[in-house]
């Protein structure tokens, strides 16, 4: 950041600009209302397009990179807050808080100018609260455009822990950092590569798709999307059905309307490339999804099974199970169950089973910017132990010499290595080297440092290096 200066001084009252108020309106119901605010972002900006015929197509993006930004920095906001604000973040009126973050993020991350910054966000305040609150906002704004970039960087290089520091500059709860510090160790990064990895959480990843085989080609799919959509449109790297566009909404597209193509992370496409594609000897026409919903890597499998293979997509929640059934609309090998996957008994036995389980996330924080701020270290309590049922369920359903992919969108240890390992002490199971098979699979290497004990046999993606979710894939043989 450079050196500061603001003349701004208090002007007439004036309503606040329309796309900072519904940023606020939305971030207010994502922080205090518990909203996701990818479900009321959209909400707001149809609700204020159709009201306002002034509020154009810039000031839609405008406002939603107010939302996504402030939420994905709310961290380091925070941070730099505390540091200007002389009471404790935690005593201050929530709206007023909020009020300050998104000026803030404006000065810290966005290329407003300091006085349009600092003077909307008195408005809003103004507008919000009263001239109380107003003018604390314009004080530890202004006190913020007065700080040179070394000031505001000697904020952080003042906290002593080294994961704390990391934890602050990224924006991640420090329980993450140390998280994801445990999880690059044991899946064989460098230590040093933390900062790296959190700080790829805070990019918005562009939109990913994939084009199902046997419906629509690559090629198909991104000569629609160039045809159709605005930017260049280019093939992913991890998967061969990979295409990322480059602005657009793929809603637009016909194949995703149809089902021939979807919204799906290249590193979920690779997960049920590597169990279909997993070597198998004997009978291959059974296939099982255990935990379905909603259905993105279901359809990716029943598009690469021989034909005359039946997929088997279990849910627990039905309205997943209805997601599913939308998801795979455009096959015909796939019948969706609704059922506790831990009881889960069909009367006969699957060739391939993928146990997607439920887990933190914590591999796709770039998506969900209010997520990180949503879980907790005890989450794992309950989530533990219901994979690991879930995963001997999947092992029971599988046939001898079957093959079964464990999943997790996280490389959290206790969610990836440590199931796999817990798995393959009970003798049923034996590991199959998923990182072998990847490299016929995709172009990239998927791992270059190998990590120990059986970490080299597994995938673990990362955003900083894949492009993808941090996804986690193990492929084990039933042996008895
Ligand atoms: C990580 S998601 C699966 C994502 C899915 N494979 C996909 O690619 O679209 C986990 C799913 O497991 C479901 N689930 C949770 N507990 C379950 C249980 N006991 N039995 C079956 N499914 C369960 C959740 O509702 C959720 O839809």
């Amino acid at each position: 950041m450079s050196q500061r200066r603001t003349k701004q001084s208090y002007r007439p009252k004036r309503s606040a600009d329309r796309p900072r108020a519904v940023a606020l309106s939305v971030l207010e119901q994502v922080e205090q209302g518990g909203a996701f605010a990818n479900l009321v972002l959209p909400k707001a900006l149809r609700a204020e397009q159709q009201s306002n015929s002034k509020f154009s197509f810039r000031d839609s993006a405008f406002t939603s990179e107010l939302v996504y930004g402030t939420l994905r920095q709310r961290g380091y906001l925070d941070t730099v807050l505390a540091r200007y604000c002389s009471r404790p973040l935690s005593q201050l009126d929530p709206t007023v808080l909020e009020i300050l973050r998104l000026g803030a993020y404006q000065l810290l991350f966005m290329r407003v100018p300091d006085h349009a910054a600092v003077a909307e966000s008195v408005d809003l305040a103004r507008e919000a609260t009263s001239d109380g609150p107003a003018r604390m906002v314009n004080a530890v704004l202004r006190s913020i455009t007065r700080a040179t970039e070394q000031e505001i960087d000697e904020v952080f290089d003042h906290i002593t822990g080294h994961i704390e520091r990391i934890a602050a500059k990224t924006s991640h709860p420090q329980w993450v950092a140390q998280s994801f510090a445990d999880a690059l160790t044991a899946h064989g990064r460098q230590p040093s590569d933390l900062e790296r990895v959190l700080q790829a959480n805070n990019k918005a990843p562009a939109v990913n798709l994939v084009a199902r085989p046997g419906l629509i080609s690559r090629d198909e799919l991104l000569d629609e999307s160039r045809e159709i959509l605005e930017g260049d449109p280019y093939p992913g790297n991890l998967t061969p059905y990979s295409v990322f566009l480059d602005g657009g909404d793929p809603a637009a597209l016909p194949s995703i309307r149809s089902g021939h193509a979807a919204a799906q992370d290249q590193g979920s496409q690779l997960a049920a490339i590597l169990l279909a594609t997993a070597p198998l000897e004997g009978s291959d026409e059974r296939w099982l999804d255990l935990c379905a919903g909603p259905g993105g890597k279901t359809a990716l499998l029943a598009s690469l099974a021989p034909k005359g293979t039946t997929v088997v997509a279990n849910e627990i929640n039905p309205k997943r199970a209805r997601l599913v059934e939308r998801s795979t609309q455009a096959l015909d090998n796939v019948d969706v169950v609704v059922g506790d996957g831990r009881h889960f008994a069909a009367g006969y036995l699957f060739d391939r089973v993928l146990v997607d389980a439920p887990c933190s996330g914590l591999g796709s924080l770039r998506r969900r910017p209010e997520s990180r701020w949503r879980h907790h270290s005890h989450d794992l309590d309950e989530l533990l132990p219901l994979q690991r049922d879930l995963f001997q369920a999947g092992i029971r359903a599988t046939r001898p010499g079957g093959v079964i992919a464990w999943v997790t969108c996280t490389p959290q240890v206790e969610e990836t290595l440590d199931q796999v390992d817990m798995a393959l002490s009970g003798g049923e199971v034996e590991l199959i080297d998923a990182r072998a098979l990847s490299t016929g699979v995709t172009p990239d290497a998927i791992n270059s440092d190998s990590g120990s004990g059986i970490a080299p046999y597994t995938v673990q993606l990362w955003p900083d290096v894949h492009n993808s979710d941090a996804m986690f894939i193990a492929l084990l043989r039933k042996v008895r």
